[in-house]
C-alpha cells in the first residue's frame, strides 16, 4: 500500500508544483493521473520513484515512512518502486534479454549494472518473464531492434525481475500505435489484476484513462482537483484539468 499525504513541492526561489496532494493506492489498483501541461504530473510520479525530493508532506510505503536523505532505504524502495518513462532506455546493442537480467539505471544498483554478472538462475527468470510478456521470441534481439511497444514491454519485464511492487509510468504510450498502446495498458492491467502490482500512470491523451484505470487523479496546479472511482469524467470534471 501506497499512502501520500500532503505532499508538496516547492522549487527553490520558484512556484510550488504539488501542492498538499494526498492519496492512497492498494494492491491491485490502476490509478490513472490526468491535469494540462505543466500540473504537475511527471513531478508526482518522480517524487514516488525517488527521482525528485519533496519540500513537505510524508509518503508512506507499506506502513512505513519513505526516507528522502537514507541511501540504502531508498534504493529499497527503489527496487520496488519502478519508475518507467516515456521511452525506457535500453542499451541499444544489448538483448532484451541482457537488459532485463542488467535493470534500469532508477531501479538497480550501479554496481549490478556494470558488473553485467548473469546467473543461471537470474537467466531463468528474465526468461520467464519475458516470456509471460509475450516477448519469448524478441528476447535474443539487440534492443535497438524492438518496436515503441516491444520496448516497453520489456521494461515492464526489467522492472518486474528487479522485484517492482508498484509501477509508476509517465505516459507510457505516447507515441504508440493504438494497437501497441492497448497491448502495453493491458499488460499494465493483468499486472494489477492477477498480480496485484500498483499501476500509477500519467495518461492525459486520449480516452487510456478512462478505458484501463480504476481510478483517476487530476491535477491543475499541483493541486489535486479530481479522484474518481470507476467511471467516466463528466463534462464538468473535465473542465477542471
Ligand atoms: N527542476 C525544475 N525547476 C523548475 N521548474 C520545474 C522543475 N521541474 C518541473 N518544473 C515545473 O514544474 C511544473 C510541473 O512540471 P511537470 O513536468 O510535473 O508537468 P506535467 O504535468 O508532467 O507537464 P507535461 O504534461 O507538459 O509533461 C512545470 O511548470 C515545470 O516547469
Amino acid at each position: 500500500m501506497l499512502r501520500v499525504k500532503g505532499l508538496t513541492k516547492r522549487i527553490p526561489g520558484g512556484p510550488k508544483v504539488l501542492d498538499d496532494v494526498s492519496f492512497d493506492a492498494y494492491e491491485g489498483d490502476f490509478v490513472a493521473v490526468k491535469g494540462s501541461s505543466g500540473s504537475g504530473k511527471s513531478m508526482l510520479l518522480k517524487c514516488l520513484a525517488l527521482q525528485e525530493t519533496w519540500t513537505s508532506g510524508t509518503y508512506q510505503f507499506n506502513g512505513k515512512d519513505v526516507p528522502q536523505g537514507n541511501w540504502l532505504a531508498k534504493m529499497k524502495i527503489k527496487q520496488q518502486v519502478a519508475y518507467l518513462e516515456e521511452k525506457p532506455f535500453l542499451y541499444p546493442d544489448k538483448t532484451g534479454l541482457k537488459n532485463v537480467i542488467i535493470g534500469s539505471v532508477t531501479q538497480t544498483p550501479a554496481w549490478r549494472r556494470w558488473s553485467g554478472m548473469m546467473r543461471n538462475d537470474d537467466y531463468m527468470g528474465a526468461m520467464e518473464m519475458i516470456e509471460k510478456r509475450g516477448l519469448l521470441d524478441k528476447a535474443h534481439l539487440k534492443a535497438r531492434n524492438l518496436s515503441g511497444g516491444e520496448r516497453q514491454r520489456m521494461a515492464i519485464a526489467r522492472a518486474l525481475v528487479h522485484g517492482a511492487k508498484v509501477i509508476v509510468a509517465d505516459e507510457p504510450v505516447s507515441g504508440l500505435d493504438p494497437h501497441a498502446a492497448d497491448e502495453v495498458l493491458g499488460e499494465l492491467k493483468a499486472l494489477c489484476k492477477n498480480e496485484g502490482i500498483i499501476v500509477i500512470a500519467v495518461l492525459h491523451q486520449g480516452d487510456w484513462a478512462e478505458r484501463y484505470a480504476d481510478r483517476i487523479l487530476g491535477l491543475n496546479q499541483g493541486k489535486l482537483v479530481l479522484d474518481v472511482y470507476g467511471r467516466k469524467l463528466t463534462l464538468r470534471e473535465k473542465s477542471l484539468l
